[in-house]
């Protein structure tokens, strides 16, 4: 059987399709529309359908070609200020094209869907570390846009009579510990990407976002979670909708976190440089301190995080923004 990986030409997909390879998967089928991601970051022996998530009938012959019964949902637009600057394009594209590729797929025979969420969709939680089961409340038209998917992949599954798991991923980081992918966005606005870019003299200075917030230093607190056991957790959701396991919604984290100061010292004393950094204004649509309940998902998947290390995430970071500087001269 064959797994339809949408964006998997991106940062996260591209992990999720080398584990899926790494793991024996028959058959692995892409559709991205390269808009931020890489053709280059696909392994050979996957296929990549280059296209929109929202062109049904691409989508209907891809899913009834291939013989597709799983589909890892993982394109979207991500970033956090820009959908507060430009709600519609967000609600049109983590939204609006959901649903038709939600439609389009079960129509054409996919069994089980596995969607990339956000802890976004807790918005400024009252309890941390979050549960799943607290109320979402999302604060921004990111986290919005994507909670409505998440309904309606709920929805759709009770009346199709289909299986999901709605991961609700914390913040990613870290690159493949084999060198193989990692985040490439030449313009990305994380935390520790842009921390390494400054570290690498890529970037001038790094700017830190709010100093005021109620949290220990001031700065936002956020759980990093490494993007291989990130991907591994889709593996196991996989397998659990597979054999028969009912739908869940599960956080990705790993239960910690770290405020942007600290994560700054960290990438500081793994580079061994120490970068210009300015304290500007707070971000719109940030909230100030988001930590996985991360118990769930171990209990539910018998998930076993593997790189639950700050510092060995940012080397990892450092080592792929350093290879990706000898690729593109830059
Ligand atoms: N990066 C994070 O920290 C984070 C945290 C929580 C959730 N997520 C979710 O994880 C998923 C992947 O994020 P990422 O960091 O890998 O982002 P990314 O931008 O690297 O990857 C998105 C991929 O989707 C493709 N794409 C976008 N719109 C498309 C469309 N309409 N049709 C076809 N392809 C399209 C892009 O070309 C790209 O390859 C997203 O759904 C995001 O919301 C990411
Ligand atoms: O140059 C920078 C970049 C970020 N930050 C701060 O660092 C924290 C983390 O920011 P960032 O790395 O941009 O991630 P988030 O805005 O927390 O969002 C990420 O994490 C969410 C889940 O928590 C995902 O849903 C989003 O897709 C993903 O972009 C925030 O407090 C930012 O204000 C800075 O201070 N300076």
């Amino acid at each position: 059987m064959a797994v339809l990986v949408t964006g998997g030409a991106g940062y996260i997909g591209s992990h999720m399709v080398l584990a899926l390879i790494d793991a024996g998967h028959d058959e692995v089928v892409v559709i991205d529309d390269l808009s931020t991601g890489f053709d280059w970051a696909l392994p050979p022996e996957v296929t990549l359908v280059r296209g929109d998530v929202a062109d049904q009938s691409l989508v209907a012959e891809t899913v009834r070609r291939h013989k597709i019964d799983a589909l890892a949902h993982f394109a979207a637009k991500i970033v956090v200020p820009d959908s507060v600057a430009d709600p519609l394009g967000y609600y049109l594209a983590n939204t609006v094209k959901s649903r038709a590729l939600i439609e389009a797929a079960i129509h054409a025979g996919v069994r089980h869907v596995i969607f990339s969420s956000t802890a976004a969709v807790y918005g400024e939680p009252a309890v941390v570390p979050v549960p799943e089961d607290l109320a979402p409340n999302p604060i921004n038209p990111y986290g919005r846009s994507k909670l409505m998917t998440e309904w309606m992949l709920e929805d759709a599954a009770r009346a199709h009579g289909i299986s999901y798991v709605v991961l609700r991923y914390f913040n990613v980081a870290g690159a493949d510990p084999r060198g193989r992918s990692g985040q490439s966005t030449p313009n990305a606005t994380h935390l520790i990407k842009v921390a390494t870019q400054a570290a690498l003299g890529k970037r001038e200075r790094l700017e830190v976002f709010g100093t005021d917030y109620p949290t220990p230093d001031g700065s936002c607190l956020r759980d990093y979670i490494q993007v291989s056991d990130l991907a591994a957790a889709h593996l196991v959701a996989l397998n659990h909708l597979r054999g028969g396991g009912e739908s869940l919604t599960l956080n990705c984290g790993y239960g910690r976190g770290y405020s942007v100061l600290e994560v700054i010292d960290v990438v500081k004393s793994v580079s061994g440089v120490d970068f210009p950094v300015t304290l500007s204004p707070r971000r719109p649509g940030d909230p100030s301190r988001i930590v996985a309940g991360a118990d769930r998902i171990r209990a539910e998947l018998g998930w076993v995080p593997q790189h639950d290390d700050l510092r060995g995430i940012v080397t990892q970071a450092l080592a792929w923004e350093e290879a990706l500087g000898r690729r593109n001269r830059i």
